[in-house]
């Protein structure tokens, strides 16, 4: 373990229209919130010198280790359907990278650091309850089995920010694979900076697709292999009810992981229309509509790869088409074979995708718990005498019986012990989830009273999900109608 962070940094050696070398801003009085010691370790970080007072410092941004080479990373973006051709980290530094003990190699970014010259009109600053939303949920989604930015730490700065009062601020340390979002294409192409594309594109394929490099058609190789990761993304959020909330294409990351939790929320009844963000009174973020949007960043990514794919802008047209259309394959293959094993199938017959599709269109009807309904199933998929607990999430529970009828016969197709195909469904139906109204609960705690123990107690409780923690029970429940969070801010 060592005291210098091993920074190894690829991205600030590329060409300095990529970005802006800065320096994080120093804040008054940091605090630190949370060190997530695992994955210091994993990253070959000492956790306890990460807590120390020059650890704490540099997770501030007070003080820039020795190898780093702060940037902040350019971008654009579709945002809303609204193409901006100039936004980028306005309140992120890119510290440097490190390659982690499997050997992939991790951005370091600080968020909430300060001003860039991408910062437009904002202060380059992050309030504490947006920090401490990104850091519970992104660990949620990853223990989950989601790919997801992680948090590395939180730190409180000691200082105020300004949003419609003022409020606590805090830097939030981000760990990627990468920050490349389709955003940051889009950059370069909005500037006929073919040159640039490729040169990004080329590094995108050996950083994160290096078996693309020795195809013939490197560039189309490449799209597929992010409609791929794109699609199966959508399907492992819709899996477990969540709602990005600001799928926007600076908030798409090349890598294929989960990036940017703003206004996002899991879902609590389940219901395809849900909308939580405040900012989104289309519902072009609804939950149900994630698969077509991601669709619609993918073809924006896939436009400023045409004059990489072929000379011929026809040909080039026709290549990139087949390449998106790969995409409702992925997404279908996923969330349909994720669906089977959710109700205790592994084999795909004809009649499936109907029989589940009724399974969620009756929990629609009927407002059932998206999370305690799938787990419930597990103790349901035993025997019949596991039925009462999901019967209670339906306000019909004779729409319930009526499809579990259905249900067991096909079981009975699949021979399986009870009690192995009540173990498999529990690894992939959750028990916990980072409910909006106990997010609500952990940041007014940590907010108004400067407590930070109930953020402690769930980031703990959500490290693992499909555990049962009879003692934590009350994590697992829905809200109360009192309790219920129904529209987001995109609050930053
Ligand atoms: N307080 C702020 N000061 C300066 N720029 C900001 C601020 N808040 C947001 N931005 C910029 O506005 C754009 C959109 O913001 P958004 O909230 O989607 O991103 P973010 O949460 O800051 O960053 P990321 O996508 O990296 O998680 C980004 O370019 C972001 O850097």
């Amino acid at each position: 373990m060592t005291h210098q962070l091993p920074f190894d940094n690829s991205y600030a050696h590329l060409p300095e229209r990529f970005y802006a070398r800065v320096a994080p801003a120093s804040v008054r009085a940091p605090r630190l919130i949370q060190v997530n010691a695992e994955l210091a370790r994993h990253l070959g970080i000492d956790p306890q010198w990460l807590s120390s007072p020059a650890g704490v410092k540099m997770l501030a941004g007070r003080q820039v280790p020795e190898a780093a080479e702060p940037i902040a990373m350019a971008y654009a973006g579709h945002q809303f359907g609204q193409f901006v051709p100039q936004l980028g980290d306005g309140r992120a530094v890119l510290l440097g990278e490190i390659i982690d003990r499997d050997g992939t190699r991790r951005d370091l970014q600080l968020k909430g650091s300060g001003r860039t010259p991408f910062s437009r009109g904002g202060d380059g600053r992050a309030a504490l309850g947006p920090v401490l939303r990104e850091y519970v949920v992104s660990e949620a989604m990853a223990a989950l089995g989601i790919p997801t930015t992680r948090s590395l730490a939180a730190v409180a700065t000691g200082e105020e920010v300004a949003r419609e009062r003022m409020l606590p601020g805090a830097v939030l340390a981000r760990v990627a694979s990468s920050h490349v979002r389709v955003g940051t294409f889009q950059f370069l192409a909005a500037r006929r900076d073919v040159d640039g594309v490729r040169i990004l594109a080329n590094y995108v394929i050996q950083r994160h697709y290096p078996e693309v490099a020795r195809t013939d058609r490197p560039y189309v190789e490449l799209l597929n292999r992010v409609v791929a990761r794109q699609a199966e993304l959508v399907a492992k959020w819709l899996l477990v009810g969540f709602i990005h909330g600001v799928m926007n294409t600076d908030n798409v990351s090349i890598a294929g992981e989960t990036i940017d939790y703003g206004p996002c929320a899991f879902m609590d009844g389940y219901d395809p229309a849900t909308v939580f963000s405040s900012i989104d009174r289309q519902g072009r973020y609804a939950y149900g509509r994630q698969p077509g949007i991601a669709h619609w960043n993918l073809t924006r990514l896939a436009e400023t790869l045409l004059p990489l794919i072929a000379d011929n802008q026809e040909e080039a047209v026709l290549q990139a088409e087949e390449a998106l259309a790969a995409f409702e394959t992925h997404f279908e293959a996923a969330y349909h074979g994720g669906l089977l094993w959710k109700i205790g199938l592994s084999g795909l017959l004809a009649e499936d995708v109907a029989l589940v599709g009724d399974l969620l269109k009756t929990m629609a009807d009927n407002r059932a718990d998206f999370t305690l309904t799938f787990r419930r199933l597990c103790d349901a998929a035993a025997g019949p005498e596991g039925d009462e607990g999901v019967r209670a999430l339906f306000d019909d529970p004779a729409a319930y019986e009526q499809w579990a009828v259905r249900w067991r016969q096909r079981l009975q197709a699949e021979p399986q012990d009870a009690v192995a195909r009540r173990s498999a469904m529990r690894t992939v139906n959750p028990a916990f989830i980072p409910r909006n109204h106990r997010i609500e609960a952990v940041i007014d705690a940590a907010v108004e009273r400067d407590d930070l123990g109930p953020f402690d107690e769930l980031v703990a409780v959500l490290a693992r999900p499909y555990e049962d923690h009879p003692e934590f029970a009350r994590y697992a429940s829905p809200p109360e109608p009192h309790e219920r969070v129904s529209q987001m801010f995109c609050g930053t």
